[in-house]
């Protein structure tokens, strides 16, 4: 088993590709990304590394039924993490969202994953700047920061590769 696990939640394939690619670049040392509805708790307690995608859909909010998606997702693992203990781990987060069709909620779901996983100790790395990105609000910023990589590949794919290999160079360093 790899040092690092790749989870994903994805409604339409976009964080998947994503999720595809960091495993790409990592290679031997990260595992074959899982979409989060097929994993268990127990293998997604088994890694120190985490790297965690996803888009953020209805009006800002994860994905899940309740957020208008076919399958379970993010919503329902969240659930699932409620008085688990993560202290000790590394936890990465990478955002998708549309800054033109939704400049009011813009990566909005990073945020409620941010903060459930905080409050089960996590440390979270690998904070973005919101330089690049023309949004009027999203509750993933923290300050100026991001609390994760933001992608929009419905608007800036051709900067997507770019921001990816900035934002590893900025994280492998802290659990290699
Ligand atoms: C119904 C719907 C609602 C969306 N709501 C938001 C939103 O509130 N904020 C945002 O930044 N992007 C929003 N998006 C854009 C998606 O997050 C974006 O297209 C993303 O790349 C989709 O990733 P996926 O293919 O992995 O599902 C929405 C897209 C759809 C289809």
């Amino acid at each position: 088993m790899a040092n690092v696990g790749i989870f994903f939640g994805s409604d339409t394939g976009k964080t998947r590709k994503i999720a595809k690619l960091i495993h790409k670049k990592l290679g031997d040392a990260a595992d074959t990304p899982v979409n989060i509805n097929r994993t268990s708790l127990e293998a997604f307690l088994s890694y120190p590394v985490l790297m965690l995608g996803t888009p953020t859909l209805g009006d800002g909010q994860l994905p899940g039924i309740e957020s208008g998606c076919e399958s379970e997702s993010w919503l329902e693992f969240l659930d699932s993490l409620q008085g688990v203990d993560l202290s000790g781990k590394h936890i990465a987060l990478f955002g998708l969202g549309d800054q033109v069709a939704y400049p009011d909620n813009f990566v909005s779901a990073l945020k409620p994953l941010y903060d459930v996983l905080s409050a089960c100790g996590a440390k979270l790395i690998g904070d973005w700047p919101n330089e690049g990105y023309s949004f009027n609000h999203s509750a993933a910023l923290i300050g100026e920061k991001f609390v994760g990589l933001v992608l929009d590949q419905d608007n800036q794919y051709d900067l997507s590769e770019e921001r990816l290999d900035s934002w590893l160079e900025q994280i492998t360093p802290l659990f290699a």
